[in-house]
């Protein structure tokens, strides 16, 4: 069978290839472009490929993604991982002081971004692979106008043995020592009878917003297979995280694929639903119709038309009779009606009863080790130049949907005083009911958890610092942050309406600053519903389509 690879030898893609298939059943072809690894099996001039797919440092292989996006019926038939170790290869006789330019495959040049830049090594050229750019570092007289002794490749140390007048200038370059690449085996067909269904489909769907310039590319190959898409691409400036967020966010569930070098994947269902609970959680809708993407807001949607309730022209709090005024705790407004807990619907106040505690701010139940105990030690072991990246999270409508009307189904358990008991955490109809009390008065408000959000909040938990900052008042998003957490300690950090900006139009924005003023914000991204949230950031926004414009109609949406 004939085995194309991304070569030529000395390539990781090769190390990989010699290691699992070096045996009489395959014949194994070096390709010099990841897009011609992909035609030759469009043309059957090869069966099978390897395709390195994801690093664990640098993230999507963005060829690999790009093609395998416009071929929904290329299947995945096994996964490998492969460790990989660079090393900075030079002219015999050159020094690192001395190298000005490196050249390498992108995802190497990414995997040791840090690296270089520690030594002022400021011009990186992009080459088809690491051993191509070994190959040139080697047979040329000057790279870009610059004498090749000032220059250095980025490869394998078995690849730089391959080269007579090449030296390793320095070894293990790579950003995160455990850095690890995962590549698939691709075919069109079912090898060794494991009968497979395209799996690529719906992740490709999840990868096609990314590249406007394929659009049509990717309209046409979906087309051919009765997969009609439709493209909104966020308009976000973005930085390398929030780039690196958004990427997570489009490919989510090819993370959560188990690596199968051993054994065929026949967990497609597994696979589909994470998908679809992916799906659900961005608001992405996959039940309408095979493969196609439901338009979510864009940046510029998202301002221009934001969602229902933001759509008057008053602030948040302009609309809400309720409201304090920012920066001002209190626990009654002038006109002695309540507060408005949260950052922006109207509230219908709900009165009498005798008063319960509101739950303690810091009444996580203890467990231990927590997640972010976890992640602590994951840190404490990790170089200077590791920093972890933190993920910022709104509350309302982000991860959460609440009202303080009873739904009608449970209005009636809801009068016969059910509200000590509901306090404690119990579900009805779905909801979980915590209660405000503030200036002696109390609000009950039902909360629903976005679908699925605990599935996302133990995934990115074990990715990045997770922090909340809200808009809402501490009073009522502390026991509602406390329910979602479930005692998993899942939040590193909790920020309420007071760490707020107010604009002067009276809307809360979130300095990003805020949370650590010695952060780099390159490292910080926030999920946010409200555009206007991250406006002194820009940046750093994830826009997500607000939790109550799922809500219209579609019960189903606000799971517990
Ligand atoms: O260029 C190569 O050697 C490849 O096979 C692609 C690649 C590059 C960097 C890490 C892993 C795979």
């Amino acid at each position: 069978m004939k085995l194309g690879y991304l070569g030529p030898v000395g390539s990781y893609s090769n190390i990989l290839t010699e290691k699992y298939f070096a045996h009489s059943t395959y014949t194994l072809h070096p390709h010099s472009q990841i897009q011609q690894l992909f035609e030759n099996l469009d043309s059957d001039a090869i069966e099978l490929a390897i395709v390195p797919i994801r690093n664990s440092t640098f993230g999507e292989v963005r060829e690999s993604a790009e093609e395998r996006a416009i071929r929904p019926k290329l299947r995945k038939l096994r996964e490998y991982s492969l460790k990989v170790e660079h090393c900075l290869v030079g002219r015999q006789g050159s020094k690192v002081e001395d190298v000005q330019l490196v050249s390498s495959h992108e995802q190497a040049l990414g995997q040791c971004r840090e690296y270089l830049a520690g030594r002022g090594i400021a011009k990186h050229l992009k080459a088809s692979s690491t051993a191509n750019a070994t190959h040139s570092l080697s047979t040329q007289n000057s790279i870009e106008g610059v004498d090749v002794g000032k220059c250095a490749s980025i490869c394998s140390e078995s690849c730089a043995g391959l080269f007579d007048n090449l030296a390793i200038l320095d070894k293990g370059i790579q950003d995160n020592k455990d850095n690890t690449t995962t590549f698939y085996l691709m075919s069109y067909r079912d090898i060794d009878g494991h009968s497979q269904s395209p799996i690529t489909t719906q992740q490709n769907n999840l990868f096609a917003p990314l590249r406007r310039s394929r659009r049509s590319r990717y309209r046409r190959a979906y087309a051919s297979a009765d997969i009609h898409l439709q493209f909104n691409t966020p308009r976000v400036r973005s930085n390398s995280l929030n780039r690196s967020i958004f990427q997570y966010l489009y490919t989510f569930f090819s993370k959560a694929e188990k690596p199968t070098h051993t054994q065929p994947i026949n967990d497609e269902s597994n696979l589909h639903k994470e998908k679809d609970q992916l799906d659900e959680f961005l608001s992405v809708d996959s039940s309408s119709g095979s493969g196609t993407v439901k338009k979510r807001p864009s940046y510029h949607d998202l301002l221009t038309n934001p969602p229902k309730q933001k759509q008057s022209n008053k602030t948040k709090d302009q609309q809400n009779p309720f409201a304090p005024p920012f920066n001002r705790r209190r626990t009654t407004s002038s006109d002695g009606l309540l507060p408005n807990p949260l950052p922006s619907r109207n509230l219908l106040a709900v009165s009498g009863g005798s008063t319960t505690t509101t739950p303690s701010t810091s009444s996580s139940p203890s467990h231990t080790p927590s997640i972010v105990e976890q992640q602590k030690k994951l840190t404490s072991k990790s170089t200077g130049v590791h920093m972890p990246k933190t993920l910022v999270l709104d509350l309302d409508e982000t991860l959460i949907h609440s009202t303080s009307k009873a739904p009608a189904r449970i209005a009636n358990s809801f009068s016969l005083g059910l509200r000590g008991v509901l306090q404690g955490g119990s579900n009805d109809g779905g909801a979980h009911m915590v209660e405000v009390v503030l200036g002696g008065r109390s609000v009950l408000y039902h909360v629903y958890k976005r679908p699925h959000l605990d599935f996302f909040l133990k995934k990115v938990a074990s990715w990045y610092t997770l922090v909340i900052f809200t808009a809402s008042m501490q009073e009522y998003a502390d026991p509602v942050i406390d329910w979602i957490d479930g005692g998993r300690g899942v939040f590193a950090k909790r920020l309420f309406r007071e760490s707020c900006t107010q604009a002067s139009n009276g809307s809360y924005m979130k300095d990003l600053d805020v949370i650590d003023k010695d952060n780099d914000l390159s490292r910080v991204a926030l999920v946010d519903n409200s555009p206007i949230s991250y406006s002194i950031n820009p940046a750093n926004g994830i826009p997500i389509s607000g939790q109550s414009a799922l809500h219209n109609g579609r019960s189903t949406c606000f799971r517990s």
